[in-house]
C-alpha cells in the first residue's frame, strides 16, 4: 500500500475543501485533496449555481422573452460548464495539490485510507458537505421523486410540480418552475421561509402567490402515493395535493457515513461533526468545516471556515468562528436577505434597548423609476450599532452586503448615515434607513432646537 505524508489532508472538494486546498497550497503547504464524486461539490453541481441559473431563466421567461423549461436546463448545464474549470482537478494539480478522485475514510486517529493509499497529515480537514434529507414519509419510497441532485436534469417539463418543504430550496425552485410554465404547489409543514423575519417572508410569499404558486402552510406531508405522472401528497390534516412530479426539499443531512469517524475518535451530533468554536473536532488534529459541521449551511460560510482553518493549520494562530456577521439571501424575486439578528431575535436578546430603523423601497426614487417599489429594509440597532438587518425587495441580496460589512467591522449607524450614496441608486435605501435612526434624534429633539436657536442668534 502506498503511504503518503502531507501537511494538510482535505477530505471533500466542495466550496469549503477547495478553498482550503487552494489557499494552503498557494501559501506553500503540501496538500492532498480527496474528492469521491464531482469537484466543486454541491454548490457548483447541484446547489447554488444551477439554482441561480434556473432562476435567471425564469426571470427571462417572466419578462416575456419566451424561454421554456428545456432551454432553461440547457442554460444551467452551460453555466456549470463555464465555472467547472475553476474547480477542476487540472487547476488544483496546477496549484500543486495532489488530488485523489475517490472517497476517503479514517482507519485510525491519524490515518485516512483512500483507494490503495494510506495518508497521514499534520492536520486533516473534513469538508464532506451534506446531502438532501429524505424523510421516512410512508409511500415516498414507492413513487418517483426528485431532490436537488436530480431536479436540474429532469428530461421532461413538469406539468404540476409538488414541492415538499418551503425553505429556501423549496421557494426558489417553486418560482423558477412557475415562471418556466409549470403549475407549482409548495407543501410546507410549518411556515414557509420560517427561518426568516415573518414580515419580510410574507412579502416574498405574497409575490409568489401572486404569480400563481400555491403555498400551503401547516401542511406536514404524511403520506405519498401514486405513480409516475400522477402523484398525491396527503398532509397530516387530511388535505390532499395532486401533481405530476414531486421535489423533496426538507433540509439536509451531513455526509459522515463513509468516513468511519469512530476509528478516529471523532464525535458527531444530529447536525453533523461535533466542533468547537475553533472548528476543531474531538480529535485535535482534525477540523471540520462547511455543511458537515452542522451550523449555517451556505457556500460563503464554508469559505469563511476555510480562512479560519488556514489561519490555524498554516500559521498556528487561534481563530474563532463567529456567526453574528454571516448574511444569507434567498434569490426569489423579490429577494430576501438577512444578516445578524432578526427583529424578534434582537428583542429577545436586547429587550427595550433595541430600536428598529426602517425605510421602504417605495420611498426610493430609483425603485419608483424602475417600478420595483415592493419591500423594505429594517435595521435592528442597540446603542448606536446595528445588530441585525433584514431586507426584502429588488436585489436585497446585493444590498445586504453593506450591513454584512457593518456587522463584521462593528461599524456604528453614523458610519452608514455619513456615507454619500450616488443618486438615484437603490442602495441609498440603506443610508435612508440609517437616516431614519437619526431623524427623531435630530428633528424631534428640544435640545437640538435650543442649540440651533442659540447659534442662530450669534452667527454673523
Ligand atoms: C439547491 C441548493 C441551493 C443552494 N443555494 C445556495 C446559495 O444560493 N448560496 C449559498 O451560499 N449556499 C447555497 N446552498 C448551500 C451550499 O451549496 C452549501 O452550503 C455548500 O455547498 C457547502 O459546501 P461544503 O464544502 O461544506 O460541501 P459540498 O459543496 O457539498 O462539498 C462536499 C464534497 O465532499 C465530497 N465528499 C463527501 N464525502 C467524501 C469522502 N468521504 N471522501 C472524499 N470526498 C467526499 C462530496 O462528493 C462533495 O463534492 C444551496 C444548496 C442547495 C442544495
Ligand atoms: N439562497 C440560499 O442561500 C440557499 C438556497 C437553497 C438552499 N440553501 C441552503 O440549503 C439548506 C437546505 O434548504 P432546504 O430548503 O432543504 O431546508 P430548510 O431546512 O431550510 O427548509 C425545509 C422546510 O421543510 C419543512 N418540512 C420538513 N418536513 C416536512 C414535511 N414532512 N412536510 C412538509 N414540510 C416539511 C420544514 O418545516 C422547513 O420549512 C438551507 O438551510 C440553506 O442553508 C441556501
Amino acid at each position: 500500500m502506498e503511504r503518503i505524508k502531507a501537511d494538510i489532508l482535505v477530505i471533500g472538494g466542495g466550496s469549503g475543501g477547495l478553498s482550503v486546498a487552494s489557499g494552503a497550497a498557494q501559501m506553500g503547504a503540501d496538500v492532498v485533496l480527496l474528492e469521491g464524486h464531482k469537484m466543486g461539490g454541491d454548490c457548483l453541481n447541484y446547489g447554488c449555481v444551477p439554482s441561480k441559473a434556473l432562476l435567471a431563466m425564469g426571470k427571462r421567461a417572466h419578462a416575456g422573452t419566451g424561454t421554456n423549461h428545456a432551454e432553461a436546463l440547457d442554460h444551467v448545464r452551460k453555466v456549470i460548464a463555464t465555472i467547472e474549470p475553476h474547480d477542476s482537478v487540472e487547476r488544483f494539480e496546477g496549484l500543486g495539490v495532489r488530488v485523489i478522485s475517490d472517497y476517503g475514510h479514517f482507519v485510525s486517529p491519524t490515518e485516512v485510507e483512500v483507494g490503495g493509499a494510506r495518508i497521514t497529515a499534520r492536520r486533516i480537514v473534513i469538508a464532506t458537505g451534506s446531502s438532501p434529507l429524505v424523510p421516512p414519509i410512508p409511500g415516498l419510497d414507492k413513487v418517483p421523486y426528485e431532490t436537488n441532485e436530480t431536479i436540474f436534469d429532469l428530461e421532461e417539463t413538469p406539468g404540476h410540480l409538488l414541492i415538499i418543504g418551503g425553505g429556501p430550496i423549496g421557494v426558489e425552485m417553486a418560482q423558477a418552475h412557475r415562471r418556466l410554465g409549470c403549475d407549482v404547489t409548495v407543501i410546507e409543514g410549518m411556515k414557509a421561509l420560517g427561518k426568516d423575519d415573518p414580515e419580510a417572508a410574507a412579502v416574498v410569499l405574497d409575490a409568489l402567490r401572486g404569480e400563481g404558486i400555491a403555498i400551503e402552510e401547516d401542511a406536514m406531508a404524511d403520506e405519498v402515493r401514486g405513480k409516475p405522472g400522477a402523484i398525491e401528497v396527503e398532509a397530516k390534516d387530511g388535505r390532499i395535493f395532486k401533481g405530476t412530479h414531486l421535489l423533496v426539499a426538507v433540509g439536509r443531512k451531513p455526509n459522515i457515513d463513509r468516513l468511519n469517524l469512530e476509528a478516529a475518535g471523532i464525535e458527531t451530533t444530529r447536525a453533523g461533526v461535533k466542533v468547537d468554536a475553533r472548528l476543531r473536532t474531538t480529535n485535535r488534529r482534525v477540523l471540520a468545516i462547511g455543511d458537515v459541521a452542522g451550523g449555517l449551511q451556505f457556500t460563503h460560510v464554508a469559505g469563511y471556515h476555510s480562512g479560519l482553518v488556514i489561519r490555524q493549520a498554516l500559521f498556528g494562530l487561534p481563530a474563532k468562528a463567529r456567526t453574528d456577521h454571516i448574511p444569507w439571501a434567498t434569490y426569489t424575486d423579490p429577494e430576501l436577505a438577512q444578516v445578524g439578528l432578526t427583529e424578534a431575535e434582537a428583542r429577545e436578546a436586547h429587550g427595550d434597548r433595541v430600536e428598529v430603523a426602517r425605510f421602504d423601497y417605495a420611498g426610493n426614487d430609483r425603485a419608483i423609476a424602475e417600478g420595483r417599489t415592493v419591500g423594505f429594509v429594517k435595521v435592528m440597532v442597540v446603542k448606536g450599532r446595528p445588530v441585525g438587518a433584514t431586507i426584502v425587495g429588488h436585489q436585497a441580496g446585493e444590498h445586504i452586503n453593506l450591513w454584512a460589512l457593518a456587522l463584521a467591522s462593528k461599524l456604528k449607524m453614523s458610519a452608514i448615515a455619513g456615507m454619500v450614496s450616488p443618486y438615484p441608486s437603490l442602495g441609498e435605501i440603506n443610508k435612508r434607513a440609517a437616516g431614519a435612526y437619526f431623524s427623531p434624534r435630530l428633528f424631534d429633539s428640544k435640545g437640538v432646537k435650543r442649540v440651533v436657536g442659540f447659534v442662530q442668534r450669534w452667527l454673523p
